[in-house]
This record gives structure tokens, C-alpha cells and sequence, in this order.
């Protein structure tokens, strides 16, 4: 199993192409970010060239944070922020050789807001290219009132839309709170899956504390072929990133041959 550093969670107390040195030193496969905007692309890419990482994801903007948005891209109201969003973000993951972008659907409920995200999430795809698009359902108790919170919702959407660049964002920690039987799950959502993302549940701790068990799951997924960087997003307690990986370790042992 390979693993991918979250960097909205891991190590933020550095600048982005510092953490991502550090992930690099950590043994990570690659690595991913929330809202990357505010450090220079040419700096994401020379740290990703430097080390040999690959950014496999990041976000659209939040919007308006100090008015409490969490993405605009399924609010009706936001057509034009939501476009400029995505736009931001496919821009910026062309610049990095990021691997996919995470659309964020934002606060908001209802048949036009399930159009509106249908529409944004279209024209995405449209302008995509190479990059994969991700949608990521997640639980009511962090993020009350979004948009997206179920598989079962995210995999009718990605139904609906119908295009090939269109993945699910598979955050097992969510995905447990909100819904369980996790391994059953992935193993039937693998072929609309476009990344996994791991952490302890429910307290979002390191993988190894709580009520999954990675290491079953990890089997779980190799028996079924998956071998991408899955994605660490987790918190370290006291925010020491380096002191929380044992999990690499006694999580995951390679099987021998
Ligand atoms: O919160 C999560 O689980 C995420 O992966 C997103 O990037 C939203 O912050
Ligand atoms: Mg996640």
C-alpha cells in the first residue's frame, strides 16, 4: 500500500513546498492539498520536481469563508463564482501536474442546488483535459448542511453526469460515519472511485486509533487490485505530523514476495 500526505492536515505548520520535502523525507508516495492558492504554483512544482512527488489533488476555493461557505459549485446563486472556482483550480493543477481536482459543492439542499451542482460539475469535465474531477460526500457532524453526503447521492450524480472524468472521492472516514459497512463499499464503488482518503474514526486521528480497521481494508483493496497512494487526512495529535506515522508501519506490511 502506498500512501499520499494530506497537506491541509500534515505538517501545515510548514509552507507548502516545505511540507512537501517533508512528506518526501517521511517515505510518503505523494501528496495532496486542500486550497494551495496562496503559495505560487512554480514553487509547488519545483518542490514536486525536487522530490519526485506527485500532487494528486486539490480543491476548489471555499468562497467566502468568513460568511461560513464551503464551496459554491451546487449553490444557484454562484454560478459565476463557481465557473471562476473551477476555473482557479484546473489552472492551477495544470501548472502542477496535479492529478485531479476536487469539486466543492458548498452549503445548500434541494432539487436546483442538485442542478446547479450537475451543471458545474458538467462543465468541469468540459475543461478538464487530463485531470481527474472528484466529488467527496462528507459527514453531518463536521460540515452540517453540505451539499454532498452520501455515496449513494455522489454515485447518482456521477451517473447523471455521465463522463468519464467524473470519480468519487472516497474519504473512509466519512464514509463510515455516515454510512458504515466501509470494505463492502469500496469494493463495489472501486470503478467509479478516483481517490481514497483514510483517517481514524470518528475522531479524524491517525488511521490506527479508532473503530476502522485499516489494515483490513488495506487487504481488502489490494485483494482487489487497488494500488494508488491512498490519502492520508488526518490530525495529528498536538499537530506533530512526524511523531503520528508508527501507523505506516504497523498498519501495512507488504505481503512478502
Ligand atoms: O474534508 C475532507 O475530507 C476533504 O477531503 C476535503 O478536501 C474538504 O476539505
Ligand atoms: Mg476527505
Amino acid at each position: 500500500m502506498k500512501f499520499s500526505a494530506n497537506l491541509g492536515f500534515l505538517w501545515t505548520e510548514l509552507p507548502l513546498p516545505e511540507a512537501i520535502h517533508a512528506a518526501a523525507n517521511a517515505g510518503f508516495a505523494a501528496v495532496e492539498c486542500h486550497w494551495p492558492y496562496a503559495t505560487l504554483a512554480d514553487d509547488v512544482r519545483a518542490a514536486l520536481g525536487a522530490t519526485g512527488l506527485r500532487m494528486l489533488g486539490l480543491n476548489t476555493s471555499r468562497g467566502d469563508v468568513a460568511a461560513g461557505e464551503n464551496g459554491v459549485c451546487a449553490l444557484p446563486d454562484h454560478v459565476e463564482q463557481a465557473r471562476a472556482s473551477i476555473d482557479q483550480a484546473l489552472t492551477y493543477a495544470a501548472a502542477t501536474g496535479t492529478r485531479a481536482v476536487h469539486i466543492m459543492a458548498g452549503f445548500a439542499a434541494g432539487p436546483n442546488a442538485r442542478g446547479t451542482f450537475i451543471e458545474n460539475l458538467t462543465y468541469a469535465c468540459d475543461n478538464a483535459g487530463d485531470h481527474l474531477i472528484l466529488i467527496e460526500p462528507l459527514n453531518h457532524f463536521d460540515a452540517p448542511g453540505y451539499f454532498l453526503s452520501t455515496t449513494e447521492q455522489a454515485e447518482a450524480i456521477i451517473a447523471e453526469v455521465g463522463h468519464p472524468n467524473l470519480r468519487l472521492m472516497f474519504d473512509c472516514y466519512h464514509v463510515q460515519i455516515m454510512e458504515g459497512d466501509v470494505s463492502r463499499r469500496l469494493a463495489r464503488l472501486l470503478p467509479i472511485i478516483g481517490h481514497i482518503q483514510i483517517a481514524g474514526a470518528p475522531s479524524r486521528g491517525r488511521p490506527d486509533q479508532g473503530e476502522l480497521n485499516y489494515s483490513f481494508i488495506f487487504e481488502e483493496l489490494t485483494r482487489h487490485g487497488y494500488d494508488l497512494p491512498l490519502g492520508a487526512e488526518y490530525r495529528p495529535e498536538g499537530g506533530d505530523t512526524c511523531a503520528s506515522l508508527g501507523w505506516m508501519d504497523t498498519l501495512w506490511s507488504a505481503p512478502a514476495g
